[in-house]
C-alpha cells in the first residue's frame, strides 16, 4: 500500500508542519513558548494497559505489528481517542529498524528484545549496514495515514539512541549493569567507536524516514544512558546521539531527547543538542531546568508508580510536578518513565484532565 509519493510531501508535510508549529501547545513548549494548557502526553500511552491495545494484539507477535501499517495507526490513535493527550507517539519499538536491516532480533513478550547472535567482535557489525526508505515502507505508509488522522494533534516519531542500541546488541537482551557493553567500550574503544557510529547511521536514516512522511516531533530514546557516569558519557556516547540529532537541526521538528536515571546527565545531554530534555522521576524539573540550561525545554515526570497512590497523593504530586514544570523554559507533561502495564486507564485520563486544569 502506498500512501502519498515523494511529490505529495511538499504540498502536504511543510504546511500542516508550519501551521501546527504556532497552534499545538506541545509544539510551542518544545521551543519555550507560552501556551494555554500544558501539554500532556504518556510515554507507552499505547500498550498493554489499554484492554483495546490488548484485544487487537491478541495472537499478533510485537514485531508483526510494528510492520503492519493499518495496525500500527489504529494502535496509536487508541490513546489519543480515549485520554485526549496533546500528541500521538508513533507505534514501534527501538529495535524495528534492525529487524528492518535484517539484524536477528526478537521481542520477547515480558522479557523485551533479544538478539539471535550478540556483537562482541568486528565481525559482528558486518549485518549493521545503512538502512534505507524502502526497508521500512510502512513506516512511511503508518505516518501517512496517521496524519490524515490526528488534525491538530502532533505525532511524535522515535529512534533508540546508538547506546541503548548497542547495549541490546552487545548484551544479546535486556541487561541490569550493561556489563559486556561497558566491557567492550573500554577494552576496544576502536570497535566500540565504530559500533555506536553504524548504529548512529541506522538510527539518522530510520529518523529521516518518519521526517520526510511528516512527524511533527522527534524523540531520541537512550533509556539506558543512565548507567554511565557522565565521563563516560561524554566520551563514548554524547558525539554518536550528538551526530543524530545535529542530523535533524532545522528540520522544523523539535528533538526530546530522554533517558532514564540521567540526573547527572542531564546537562550532557542538553548539550548533545536537544530541544526538550527529558527527565525521569527522580530530579525534581525545576533542578533539571537548571541543569539543562537556558534555551531548552523540559519533559516529564511523574513517578509512574504514582498512578497506584490515593487520589489526593496523585493529585498533589501533579501539582508539584506543574508547578516545579513552571520554572523552565518550556514544559510538557510526562511520566518519568513509560506507562507500567498494570495501569489504570482511568487514572491516565484523570492525570490529563488535572494537567489541563480540570
Ligand atoms: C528500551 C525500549 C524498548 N522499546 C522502546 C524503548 C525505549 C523506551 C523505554 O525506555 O521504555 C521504545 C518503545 N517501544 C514501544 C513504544 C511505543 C510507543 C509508546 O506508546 O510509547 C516505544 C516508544 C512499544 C512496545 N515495545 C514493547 C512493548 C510490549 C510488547 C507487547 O505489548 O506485547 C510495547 C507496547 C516491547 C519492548 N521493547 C523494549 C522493551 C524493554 C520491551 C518490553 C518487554 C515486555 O515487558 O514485554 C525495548
Amino acid at each position: 500500500m502506498a500512501v502519498g509519493t515523494p511529490s505529495d510531501l511538499a504540498a502536504s508535510v511543510w504546511p500542516r508542519r508550519a501551521g501546527l508549529a504556532q497552534r499545538a501547545p506541545l509544539l510551542r513548549a518544545a521551543r519555550g513558548e507560552p501556551t494555554d494548557v500544558t501539554p500532556v502526553w504518556f510515554m507507552r500511552q499505547a500498550g498493554r494497559a489499554l484492554p483495546e491495545y490488548r484485544a487487537l494484539r491478541a495472537g499478533v507477535p510485537m514485531l508483526d505489528s510494528c510492520q503492519d501499517a493499518a495496525l500500527i495507526t489504529e494502535i496509536t490513535l487508541q490513546p489519543v481517542r480515549r485520554f485526549g493527550t496533546d500528541a500521538a507517539i508513533f507505534f514501534s519499538d527501538i529495535v524495528v529498524p534492525l529487524v528492518a536491516i535484517g539484524v536477528g532480533v526478537d521481542i520477547v513478550a515480558g522479557t523485551g528484545p533479544v538478539v539471535a547472535e550478540p556483537v562482541r567482535d568486528a565481525a559482528g557489525l558486518a549485518p549493521l549496514r545503512p538502512l534505507t526508505p524502502d526497508d521500512v515502507p510502512y513506516i512511511h505508509d503508518a505516518i501517512r495515514l496517521l496524519l490524515a488522522e490526528l488534525g491538530d494533534t502532533p505525532l511524535i516519531g522515535f529512534a533508540g539512541a546508538p547506546f541503548t542500541l548497542a547495549s541490546y546488541l552487545v548484551e544479546g537482551g535486556p541487561s541490569k549493569t550493561h556489563a559486556k557493553t561497558k566491557q567492550l567500550m573500554y577494552s576496544d574503544p576502536a570497535l566500540w567507536h565504530a559500533l555506536l557510529d553504524r548504529l548512529a547511521e541506522i538510527t539518522i536514516g530510520f529518523l529521516r524516514v518518519q521526517v520526510d512522511a511528516g512527524i511533527d516531533a522527534l524523540q531520541l530514546f537512550d533509556s539506558w544512558a543512565g548507567a554511565l557516569d557522565e565521563a563516560d558519557y561524554r566520551r563514548y556516547v554524547a558525539p554518536h546521539s550528538a551526530k543524530v540529532l545535529a542530523a535533524f537541526e532545522g528540520s522544523g521538528v523539535p528533538r526530546i531527547h530522554f533517558g532514564v536515571n540521567t540526573g547527572e546527565l542531564l546537562t550532557a545531554m542538553g548539550e548533545a543538542g536537544a530541544d526538550v530534555v527529558g527527565v525521569d522521576w527522580r530530579v525534581g524539573l525545576d533542578e533539571a531546568a537548571r541543569r539543562v540550561g537556558p534555551g531548552r525545554a523540559v519533559q516529564g515526570n511523574l513517578d509512574p508508580t504514582a498512578v497506584f497512590a490515593p487520589p489526593d497523593v496523585l493529585a498533589e504530586k501533579v501539582r508539584d510536578v506543574l508547578l516545579r514544570g513552571s520554572k523552565a523554559e518550556g514544559h510538557i507533561f510526562n511520566l518519568g518513565h513509560g506507562v507500567l502495564p498494570e495501569t489504570d486507564p482511568g487514572v491516565l485520563a484523570h492525570v490529563v484532565d488535572l494537567v489541563h486544569g480540570g
